[in-house]
């Protein structure tokens, strides 16, 4: 990317308004309104907002800017959504692989935590994974994991958009004693960040299997008091369902609905085990729904019939779930696998569309996260959260449509500039605000640990 630094900034030489940056592009795509592709146009940002967007001989006219990025053979999006992740399992990668959810977590991943997880853990897992997450386009994630206040100061440090879904479940773990406590001590964490423009808290209760109606119920009515988003793990598998069903009568979404939690606000990950009445029961509550598909091929925990909800009006996102079991955070690699798998499973080419595809990717996100009047589109008024992606690598020539080669032949690799709130925190694949060197350090330390090798 081509940088210039004004340097006769201050001068009045001329008549032209004063802003921040100027991001001239070869191709924009600001999701909003559909299916629009500009060429040849800039992007003006000032306080960290979008100000203006106009063909680039005319921004230069109007505009001096304090920056000037030049990005020639880029495509400028939306900074990319992850609505699910537990960041810091990135230090869990490759620990245990090849096992359905279930053993998966009570054999491996529960004990490992038990025995690993700490404010440090999470401080360093966060930074390992807002690195990737970085170098693949993603500005906004939310994140469900112990320690939320090491994962919020992370993420605060390096200069990303989060939401602190804080984690909640009925019995003792490494962060609270139960679940009463988990709400207490997030409230607090709440009301710590409650004038932070980049920070967000949620509710996380874990999943049906591991939280009671008691904490359930009191969930709902905080969330509804506080105008909070919820997420919760739901119908991940079949056999999840099939056994709630069995020992109460109620399929996990119908329980969630009785206990007051099913509204606008509610975020239900993975639906892959979804039936016309769960459909139906969305459809009715407006709840949305956070798709990670390739941690449910990788877990074989089924398959989210995107299609079908899609066609209901139901809103569908993008998540990746966490690094152990992902096994990666890029957000372009898992809206291609959503694409493919969903023309796959209802047997129609034409199903989920690139324009399609990357909207689950930004705008959906946002929406799903309750943060798009903030974020998720390239708007005047919203925020600066921008990912530029090159795409003059040859696999992607000849360019016959710059949108097909985002979707269909680019991932996190290709990805060149992330700006979040208009301040550049990946520049020509650089990080700005971490220490790329000390991250892998840092992860080295916990896979020596974790192996044994030292204490
Ligand atoms: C309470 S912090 C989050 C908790 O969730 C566990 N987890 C990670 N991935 C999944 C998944 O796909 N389904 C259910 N639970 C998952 C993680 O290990 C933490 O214990
Ligand atoms: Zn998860």
């Amino acid at each position: 990317m081509a940088t210039a630094n004004n340097s006769d900034f201050t001068e009045k030489s001329n008549n032209k308004q004063a802003v921040d940056a100027l991001i001239h592009a070869r191709w924009i795509i600001p999701v909003v309104p559909e299916r629009r592709l500009y060429e040849n146009c800039s992007l003006a940002i000032k306080g960290g907002l979008i100000a203006a967007i106009l063909p680039t001989a005319e921004a230069r006219n109007r505009f001096r800017a304090r920056e000037e990025h030049q990005l020639d053979n880029q495509i400028l999006i939306p900074g990319l959504i992850n609505t699910h992740n537990h960041a810091a399992m990135s230090l869990l990668r490759g620990f245990a692989d090849d096992q359905p959810l279930m053993t998966w977590l009570q054999k491996h991943i529960w004990p490992a935590e038990q025995q690993w997880v700490s404010p440090e853990f999470v401080a360093d897992g966060t930074r390992l994974a807002m690195a990737e997450m970085l170098r693949s386009g993603t500005t906004t994630f939310s994140d469900q994991y112990f320690f939320p206040e090491a994962t919020a100061a992370a993420a605060r440090e390096a200069g990303m958009r989060v939401q602190i879904a804080f984690p909640i479940i009925d019995f003792p773990n490494a962060w609270s004693r139960n679940g009463d406590d988990a709400i207490e001590k997030g409230l607090a964490l709440r009301d710590d960040y409650r004038s932070h423009s980049r920070i967000g808290l949620a509710f996380a209760p874990h999943a049906p299997y591991t939280v009671g109606d008691e904490t359930l119920k009191k969930i709902a009515i905080y969330a509804n008091e506080l105008q909070m988003p919820v997420q919760m793990h739901l119908h991940e598998t079949a056999g999840e369902v099939a056994k709630a069903f069995a020992d109460t009568g109620q399929r996990p979404i119908q329980r969630l609905h009785s206990l007051g939690l099913l509204s606008p606000q509610m975020l239900c990950v993975h639906m892959t085990a979804v039936d016309d009445s769960d459909i139906a029961l969305l459809q009715k509550t407006g709840a949305h729904i956070a798709h990670c598909p390739r941690s449910n091929l990788k877990l074989a925990s089924g398959f989210t019939p995107i299609a079908k909800l899609l066609d209901a009006g139901i809103n569908v996102a993008i998540g990746t779930d966490g690094a152990a079991s992902n096994n990666g955070l890029d957000i372009l690699l898992e809206t291609n696998t959503a694409a493919l798998l969903a023309k796959a499973i209802s047997g129609d080419a034409s199903a989920l569309p690139a324009h399609q595809a990357l909207a689950m990717a930004t705008l959906n996100g946002a929406r799903a996260l309750g943060i798009d009047d903030a974020t998720g589109s390239i708007e005047v008024g919203k925020a600066a959260d921008l990912c530029a992606i090159d795409l003059s690598e040859l696999e992607q020539q000849p360019l016959h449509d710059p949108l097909s080669q985002l979707i269909y032949t680019a991932n996190g690799h290709h990805v060149r500039n992330v700006w979040v709130a208009g301040k550049l925190l990946l520049q020509d694949r650089r990080l700005m605000t971490l220490n790329e060197e000390e991250v892998r350090q840092r992860a080295g330390v916990w896979r020596d640990r974790i192996a044994g090798r030292t204490q």
